[in-house]
């Protein structure tokens, strides 16, 4: 893995190239191993983050959807193999569209949700990257992006950011969890061509979009040799 870093995040996002993304990971094996870059189930990674992740959102319980009459649907962004949905997000929304542009990943999402599509829970599947998604007005109560936002630079990530708006229902949530760098700087990727975020232009990004940030919280109980990784929940301004 070679990375490059940079003062200037316009400087780093134009390195990031979508087709290169999509290559690698049309080379990587569909499976949990795969799309967390090695960090399997063998590691501690895949049962702290989903631990990680519903002990955030029990905190945010009586912040987001409390009306018991109208469908929780969410959407998994960059979805991979649909783990994230398949071991968290179906338990906290009635219902969940996963959209994943490889198609690798997809046909093995369909495999490890199929007991899910029995039961309703699994609405729509995009085999989309999220920069081509076409929101549709007020559907979701939450939409969750992990691990993949990374892929988009600044520009299309504020595009993407603005989108959500249209699609997050007046009292949903938009949850990011994402690596961050150490300093106030991004760094590029070469190995999936993307960029992970400081910190500090993830927060400047979600307040020009017109995002207000509620709460935010570090993963624990990951290997120390990773980089940190936050979520962050926003609610529109
Ligand atoms: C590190 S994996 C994370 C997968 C999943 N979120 C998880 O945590 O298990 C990154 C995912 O982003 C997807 N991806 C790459 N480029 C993308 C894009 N432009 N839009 C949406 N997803 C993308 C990859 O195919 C891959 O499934």
């Amino acid at each position: 893995m070679t990375e490059h870093n940079g003062d200037d995040p316009k400087q780093v996002d134009s390195l990031i190239n979508y087709d290169d993304a999509l290559k690698y990971w049309n080379s990587v094996p569909a499976s949990v191993d795969g799309v967390l870059g090695g960090y399997g189930e063998t590691t501690s990674v895949p049962k702290a983050d989903v631990v990680g992740s519903m002990t955030f959102l029990r905190k945010l319980k009586s912040r987001f959807s409390n009306d018991p009459d109208k469908i929780k649907y969410g959407i998994d962004f960059g979805a991979g193999i649909g783990r994230v949905t398949r071991d968290f997000l179906h338990k906290v929304c009635d219902k969940v569209d996963l959209l994943e542009p490889v198609k690798p990943f997809v046909d093995q999402m369909r495999v490890e949700l199929q007991t899910l599509m029995e039961q309703g829970k699994i609405g729509d599947i995009y085999e989309i990257p999220m920069q081509d998604w076409k929101p549709e007005e007020s559907r979701y109560s939450l939409i969750w992006c992990q691990w993949c936002c990374g892929h988009l630079p600044d520009p299309a990530f504020l595009e993407w950011l603005n989108k959500c708006k249209t699609a997050i229902q007046k009292d949903g949530l938009l949850v990011i969890k994402e690596n961050n760098t150490t300093t106030d700087e991004d760094m590029f990727d070469d190995t999936d061509s993307s960029k992970t975020r400081s910190d500090t232009n993830f927060r400047r990004l979600f307040a020009e979009a017109g995002w207000k940030l509620i709460s935010v919280d570090r993963q624990k109980g990951v290997p120390r040799e990773l980089y940190p990784i936050r979520m962050y929940a926003l609610k529109p301004e």
